[in-house]
């Protein structure tokens, strides 16, 4: 099928080279000139773990372009609209890219049917109302009402950065809402490969235990829009309830791990997402639970449980730095070394990471903040060079003469750092491990404090 996919980013790309493996034929649309110059050069313009391999197989089915006119939408089968949708400062989502986008689009429509699908998170009635964009731009231009041409679909995406394409070959589920029962079927064709799970495994990405046919959810618009910020917003608040037990585990003398097993081997439960630390972070869980709660005011609805997620997510980044203060007693004049920076392991990506808030907490406080990190600095450079932030490409130089390190992401080459001959170079050998992710016995038998999360 033809596919066009608006927005090269973390969602866009990953989903138009998946696609593009699949046999589809794929068009990647994004107005930034400098990643569609990369993509051309055979490069990717985002750290994301197989792409670059993935993109290479796929290279004969992918077309790269900032020219909506060259994107041949009038022939194409289903546009993606994937760009990004930030959160304005009330916290309910600014959609100026995606109106862009339908505009773009619906000028350019043709008689062959299009789906048009909001693969954007964006809120409840944003299918209809990107339905009317393409209807009016498409009027614009031609002087008449389409006809029947396309239909609005709402495909909300789930993957994970760090592991996108793993996510979008080996989905849990597929979500399809429309009104418009061709627009379920054109997508239930062109994901059939996926729903099926009969294509070539690529070698260079782990592959799932086990795995049978993915389900397809299909719904209406609304139900599919909402679909995608529920279970956003549930994953945050599965992580926050384990960070709200994690401290009062801290006061009692229980370990939280251990909990955290003790209730997820309750298949009601799960095991997963259950990571007691110093919070989520990432582009999507604060915009996407904020725009929850900001759709909920419009029909005057409280959401306390969604809005006590996230204010107990900022209280872990805060607790950071009370924890060290406890420990430390006096923060100013000392030197903290941050071990990751990124917001998650293996992406490069910084927004709403916890290292900000954490770097700007104790630069307040007086403290000189060394960070690392093996793939995020060049961004961190570049969107936050005055954050005050001492950045060290490598992680000895971060961790010279510290007070203290602080664990904040869990890259794995942290957890294999040769930490016995390192400890020297600390002032202090104090381990605050932010992910419960580094080696604590082995740390207290090489002599140093280790301080975890709910332990
Ligand atoms: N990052 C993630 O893991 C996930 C993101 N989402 C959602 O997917 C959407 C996209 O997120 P990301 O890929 O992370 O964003 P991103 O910021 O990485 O990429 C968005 C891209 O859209 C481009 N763009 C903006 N306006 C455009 C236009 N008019 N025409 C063409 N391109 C345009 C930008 O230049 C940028 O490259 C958001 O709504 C997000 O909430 C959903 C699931 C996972
Ligand atoms: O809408 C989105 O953007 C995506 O948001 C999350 O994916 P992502 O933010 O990429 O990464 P996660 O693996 O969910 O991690 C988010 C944050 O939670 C933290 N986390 C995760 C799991 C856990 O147990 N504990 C925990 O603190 C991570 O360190 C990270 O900071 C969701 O997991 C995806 O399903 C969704 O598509």
């Amino acid at each position: 099928m033809k596919v066009l996919v608006v927005g090269t980013g973390y969602v866009g790309l990953t989903t138009g080279v998946a696609l593009g493996y699949l046999g589809h034929h794929v068009v990647c649309l994004d107005v930034s000139e400098e990643k569609i110059r990369t993509l051309k050069a055979g490069k990717t313009p985002i750290y994301e773990p197989g792409l670059p391999e993935l993109i290479a197989l796929a290279r004969g089915n992918l077309k790269f372009t900032t020219d909506y006119d060259e994107a041949e939408i009038g022939e194409t089968d289903v546009v993606f609209i994937s760009v990004g949708t930030p959160s304005n400062p009330d916290g309910s989502a600014d959609l100026r890219y995606v109106q862009q986008a339908a505009e773009a689009v619906g000028q350019r429509l043709g008689e062959h049917f299009t789906v048009v699908v909001n693969k954007s998170t964006v809120p409840i009635g944003s299918g209809n109302w990107v339905g009317a964009l393409v209807r009016d731009a498409y009027e614009r231009q031609n002087g008449h009402k389409p006809n029947g041409h396309f239909a609005v679909a709402s495909n909300p995406e789930f993957l994970r950065q760090g592991s996108g394409l793993y996510d979008t070959l080996y989905p849990d589920r597929i979500v399809v809402g429309a009104e418009d029962s061709r627009a379920i079927d054109v997508l239930a064709n062109l994901y059939r490969p996926l729903l099926n799970q009969d294509f070539p495994a690529p070698s260079f990405l782990p592959r799932p235990e086990r795995f049978g046919a993915v389900a397809l959810v299909t719904c209406d618009l609304a139900s599919a829009e909402l679909i995608k910020y529920a279970a956003n917003s549930f994953l945050a608040l599965k992580i926050s309830y384990v960070n709200e037990i994690a401290q009062l585990a801290s006061k009692v003398g229980a370990d939280i791990t251990q909990i955290a097993r003790g209730m997820g081997l309750d298949s009601r439960i799960g095991p997963r997402f259950l990571e007691a630390g110093i919070g989520w972070g990432g582009s999507c869980f604060g915009k996407d639970t904020a725009a929850l709660v900001s759709t909920a005011h419009e029909y005057n609805l409280e959401m306390p449980i969604v809005q006590s997620a996230r204010d107990v997510n900022y209280r872990q980044r805060v607790w950071v730095v009370e924890k060290l203060q406890e420990e430390l007693k006096i923060l100013k004049g000392r030197t903290v070394a941050l071990l990751g920076f990124s917001f998650k392991e293996n992406t490069d990506d910084l927004r709403d990471a916890p290292s900000l808030d954490i770097s700007r907490l104790l630069i307040q406080r007086g403290v000189r903040v060394n960070a690392h990190d093996p793939v995020a600095l060049g961004n961190a450079r570049r969107l936050y060079p005055d954050l005050g932030v001492n950045y060290c490409d490598d992680v000895h130089e971060a961790i010279q003469d510290a007070d203290a390190i602080i664990l904040v992401t869990k890259w794995p080459e942290y957890r294999e750092l040769p930490w016995e001959e390192i400890k020297h170079k600390l002032r202090n050998a104090l381990v605050l491990d932010g992910r419960n992710f580094l080696k604590e016995e082995e740390l207290e038998a090489f002599g140093y404090r280790y301080v975890g999360v709910g332990k």
